[in-house]
């Protein structure tokens, strides 16, 4: 390597092996290389083949400044390889096998690339804490969900002390408990234990390694240097203070992708990081629909749900009369390929398009676009809220149910859709986000919403741009 290069702090940054993670994580990546960092970018195999499969060779191909590695997740190859790996068997194999290779990595790269001077890992990714401590490296940990779920994950000890959980039976899910408020968690009054992470609804002992792993995790984060979240000031302040009694110091450097922009830089357009191949021909359809005619419905990654799930979405979307955009991954629906009714093609043909991955900042930025229907991922939640777009929230697991709350409770940019979906309530809510009085409210607030965070990247005075500075600055007495 150049001598010049050998001079730049370097930093080895680590997603979660997961879409919604390594989007966030990617974005902040080059964010730190434009503010003069060297970067090593590490993936797991597995999704280093789906990368290149999906966005080519151009993807990971790396620059002098900005490499791409990989180290195993320790899982035997999947049957489908091209399917979200089952999360509780990714987080044990993660947490069991990943910290030998990860420190060999870190070592290697330390000394054929350049020193390094900070980890910056996914919060999830808990077992680099020990590498770094072990190597002597200063560790940076990311967030990539809402403040509102952390606080939840931290409240689980909290949930299970109190004997709120775990629940007594299985009727427990159906029989009005989980409306139970919670009223000692911080910033959260009027809180019910269904906007909790549903990891914590335990029944039968065993049940519990998610809600063990995740206490581990939010326990081990008090031992970085810095907590890094993907969100900006104006949306979550009161939570970001709460958060900093517990914690070493949080900053709000969101949204992620908005900062992104910001970059002059046009090498590293083509890192790009979508597990699945985009189907950009949807943006040409909608160039064909009228302003703010379109409901956008996808469900991230992971989400799945049953052919009869689907079937209702299918026959809510249709009785609605508006036109939508729909992306069916190939693994949304349990078990065999999603079957469409031939019926619902037909009856919807010439208003509904259906893709199986999208571009979705920028179908999200498209003026046709009037609603989405969402399961309320947090990249999701924030790309909705940067442009401006009132949602539907069908939050399906992990941190879903709380980001669901606070959009339709705290900020008034949303509507959910009870878990057991039918399709008359789906019809209803999206007329009603459409062209109802509460979804012109929640519109107006969403505007509102996405004007703050646009006002929060501006250089040099936004909120995320000054938190950015101070973790630059934190960064660089880390190589002194
Ligand atoms: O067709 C698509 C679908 C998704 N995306 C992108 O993929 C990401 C999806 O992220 P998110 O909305 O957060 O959903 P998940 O993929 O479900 O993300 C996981 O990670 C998130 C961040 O921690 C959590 O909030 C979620 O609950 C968790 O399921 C976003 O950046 C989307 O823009 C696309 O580009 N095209």
């Amino acid at each position: 390597m150049g001598s010049n290069l050998e001079k730049k702090p370097h930093v080895v940054c680590i997603p979660a092996p997961l879409q919604g993670h390594i989007n966030p994580m990617l974005k902040l990546a080059k964010i730190l290389h434009s503010k003069g960092f060297l970067i090593t970018f590490v993936n797991t195999e597995f999704n280093h083949q789906r990368l290149l499969r999906s966005q080519g060779l151009e993807a990971l191909h790396g620059l002098p400044s900005f490499q791409f590695e990989t180290i195993p997740d320790g899982l035997p190859p999947p049957e489908n390889t091209n399917a979200t790996q089952d999360i509780p068997s990714l987080a044990k194999s993660i947490e069991e096998t990943c910290l030998g290779p990860f420190k060999s990595l870190v070592t290697r790269v330390n000394a054929s690339y350049a020193p390094v001077t900070c980890i910056v890992s996914d919060l999830l990714m808990g077992f680099t804490l020990a590498a770094a401590e072990e190597l002597g490296i200063p560790e940076i940990l990311l967030w990539t969900s809402g403040t509102g779920s952390l606080i939840c994950y931290n409240q689980f000890t909290n949930l299970l002390e109190k004997e709120l959980m775990p629940l007594k039976d299985p009727s427990y899910l159906v029989n009005g408990y989980l409306d139970t408020v919670v009223d000692c968690i911080p910033t959260m009054p009027g809180i019910r234990l269904k906007d909790f992470p549903p990891f914590i609804r335990i029944i039968y002992p065993g049940d519990d390694y998610m809600v063990r792993f995740l206490c581990s995790q939010v326990e081990r984060a008090r031992r970085a240097s810095a907590i890094i979240f993907n969100t900006f000031d104006a949306l979550e302040h009161d939570v970001l203070d709460s958060l900093a009694s517990m914690y070493p110091p949080c900053y709000g450097i969101g949204p992620l992708h908005l900062l992104e922009k910001n970059i002059a830089d046009e090498s590293l357009a083509s890192f790009k990081s979508n597990l699945w191949k985009e189907e950009p021909e949807c943006l040409k359809w909608l160039d064909s629909q009228a302003p703010s005619s379109v409901i956008y419905v996808n469900f991230g990654s992971i989400t799945v749900m049953t052919p009869q799930q689907l079937v209702e979405f299918c026959w809510g979307l249709a009785k609605s009369n508006y036109s939508f955009l729909w992306i069916i991954r190939p693994d949304l629906v349990i078990g065999d390929n999603a079957m469409l009714p031939p019926e619902f093609v037909t009856e919807t043909s010439g208003r509904g398009m259906l893709v199986g991955w999208c571009p979705q900042e920028e179908v999200l930025n498209h003026p046709s676009i009037g609603g989405f229907l969402t399961h309320s991922g947090w990249n999701s939640t924030l790309e909705s809220i940067s442009s401006g777009v009132p949602m539907i929230c069908w939050p399906f697991f992990a941190d879903q149910q709380t980001n669901c709350w606070w959009s339709c409770n705290k900020w008034g940019i949303a509507m959910e859709i009870d878990n057991n979906v039918k399709s008359d309530e789906v019809t209803k809510l999206v007329v009603e986000l459409m062209e109802g009085e509460k979804g012109r409210e929640i519109r107006k607030n969403v505007i509102d919403m996405k004007n703050k965070a646009q006002e929060a990247c501006i250089a040099p005075s936004g909120s995320s741009m000054t938190n950015l500075e101070k973790v630059v600055q934190l960064m660089h007495t880390f190589s002194k």
